[in-house]
């Protein structure tokens, strides 16, 4: 991972972007052997790749994710108190279901707290796969079920194809293959995510972006149109990562590095707001990949989990003080490390 430097605006308020490998995923899925490779590499070295989805099979998904855009304006829109009938607090029990407002989290900068509105519908609510919890949303999710059916299920569906090269290139050091742990329609934590963050004054709010961490659970297929996410590169420097239209980002989180033995990197990452674009709300479509609620993995300290118990354990950090999310790894993967962004004032040194 390399960055660039883009020419505006200048000095504190420098855009670095960082460079990520770009992969087809029709090359991929055709097996086409450079882009396993780099499938490989990019997992192997820096956790975030770019995935090409502009192709004939993949464009019903592209036009889809539009729509959703369109959706997540309508349904952000509508009377919170609505929305907080979905509190995802209370309507679920594994909190994969439901709305969060923005400032329930701990924040990006000391003191803060988190900037964003997230709406996460459960595959396992989709697909009717649990009894005791059947699916339950607002009236404007609720007449949209077959396209956000749709699309979780394409996104399972890209995260299986990268699993199954992931695993062919670690076996046979892996007990089972990656993609044996993510079967669509195995009850799960996987969820697709609606997310929003509303603008904010970095001084005067005191609610602000993402707070620094690698993702709970397998692989999360971004899409966003504007930038704000940024990465910790190699180097210790944080870059954004810029949109690229037509293309998903895809991360690696914690449970997929724990299945493959820590072979593969869960990146630290972060939202932020972006010196161009920071007085817009941005949107954030994601499907959270998660492994089927009894996989089995070893965490960075060698305690040993299942994927639901991982994903309780560690949605619990995002509430901490910051003085305990810096006791152990849970949050970003390193002991005493936040990744805190303390570039609170550039707005006004904007020149
Ligand atoms: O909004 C984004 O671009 C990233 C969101 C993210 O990292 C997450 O929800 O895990
Ligand atoms: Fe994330």
């Amino acid at each position: 991972m390399s960055s660039i430097h883009t020419d505006s605006p200048r000095g504190a308020n420098a855009i670095r972007a960082t460079e990520l490998r770009t992969i087809s995923f029709s090359a991929l899925a055709r097996d086409n052997t450079a882009a396993i490779a780099e499938v490989f590499e990019a997992g192997f070295q820096d956790g975030f790749f770019y995935l090409d989805l502009r192709d004939a099979e993949t464009q019903p998904l592209l036009d889809s994710i539009e729509e959703l855009y369109q959706l997540s304006e309508t349904l952000f829109d509508s009377d919170q108190k609505e929305l907080m009938k979905y509190d995802l607090d209370i309507i679920g029990p594994s909190k994969i279901d439901g709305y969060k407002p923005a400032g329930r989290n701990t924040g990006v900068a000391s003191g803060k707290q988190d900037g964003f509105e997230i709406y996460l519908i459960p595959t396992n609510g989709l697909l009717s796969l649990d009894a005791l919890y059947p699916l339950q949303c607002p009236g404007a999710l609720h007449n949209k079920l077959s396209l956000i059916t749709y699309v979780a299920e394409k996104a399972h569906h890209i995260g299986n194809v990268i699993l199954a090269k992931l695993s062919s290139m670690l076996q046979p050091q892996l007990p089972i293959a990656l993609q044996e742990h993510h079967r669509y329609g195995q009850p799960s934590t996987s969820a697709l995510g609606l997310l929003k963050y509303p603008p904010t004054s970095r001084t005067e709010d005191h609610r602000l972006g993402q707070i620094a961490h690698t993702d709970v659970g397998s692989i999360t297929v971004l899409f966003n149109r504007l930038g704000g996410l940024q990465v910790l590169e190699e180097s210790g420097e944080w870059a954004f990562v810029e949109p690229k239209i037509g293309h998903a980002v895809i991360n690696i989180g914690d449970s997929l590095r724990f299945l493959s033995g820590k072979a593969l990197r869960s990146s630290l990452h972060r939202v932020v707001p972006h010196p161009t674009t920071e007085f817009r709300p941005r949107y954030s479509i994601a499907y959270f990949m998660r492994p089927e609620f009894d996989a089995e993995f070893e965490d960075e300290e060698g305690a040993h989990w299942t994927g639901i118990g991982w994903h309780t354990r560690k949605f619990a950090v995002f509430r901490a003080t910051a003085e305990d999310q810096k006791k152990d790894s849970v949050l970003t993967g390193r002991k005493g490390y936040l990744g805190l962004w303390e570039n609170v004032q550039d707005t006004e040194e904007k020149s």
